[in-house]
């Protein structure tokens, strides 16, 4: 996952360990994402902020340059990241709504709500950050479990 990395940097990250997919979860354009597909010659999906159904008119610029969309909530404000924050939105904007592309659901999902977001949204697949952390940046095993098992039904 990638947050308004420079080529270099990504290039470093693919030297060390070879990625299916470049996640840009910045401020990317679509004009990035189209360079850095090309550049690297790896599907890219990108992160899209959603507080309002308005933030979906992003779709229609990046569909033609991605392979994936990822629907996360926007930062809430004074976040220092743009991703990762343990924040949902409003998973009916997505209800019924046609994505041109594969996607996935993100944004404060845990074991807890993963179910009946997945059903409200009509999410094809998820995506967990936080949900399955015990600490901040420390993934927990049994969590994750309990994640996968969740998001099965
Ligand atoms: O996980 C992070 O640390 C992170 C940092 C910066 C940008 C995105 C990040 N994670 C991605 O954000 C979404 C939602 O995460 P969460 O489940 O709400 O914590 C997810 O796609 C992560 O890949």
């Amino acid at each position: 996952m990638f947050v308004d990395a420079t080529d270099d940097a990504i290039a470093a990250v693919l030297a060390a360990v070879p990625l299916d997919i470049l996640q840009l979860q910045g401020a990317e354009t679509p004009e990035r994402a189209a360079a850095l597909r090309a550049r690297f010659g790896l599907p890219v999906m990108k992160a899209l902020g959603i507080g309002v159904a308005e933030d979906f008119a992003a779709v229609d610029a990046f569909a033609p340059v991605v392979d994936w969309f990822l629907f996360d909530a926007k930062p809430p404000p004074g976040a220092a990241l743009p991703g990762g924050n343990a924040a949902p939105f409003e998973w009916r904007l997505l209800a019924g709504r046609v994505i041109p592309k594969p996607w996935l659901l993100a944004g404060g999902l845990t074991a807890a709500n993963v179910a009946e977001a997945i059903r409200t949204a009509g999410a094809p697949g998820v995506d967990v950050s936080s949900g399955v952390e015990r600490a901040r940046g420390v993934k927990d095993p049994a969590l994750i479990r309990a994640f996968i098992t969740a998001a099965r039904g």
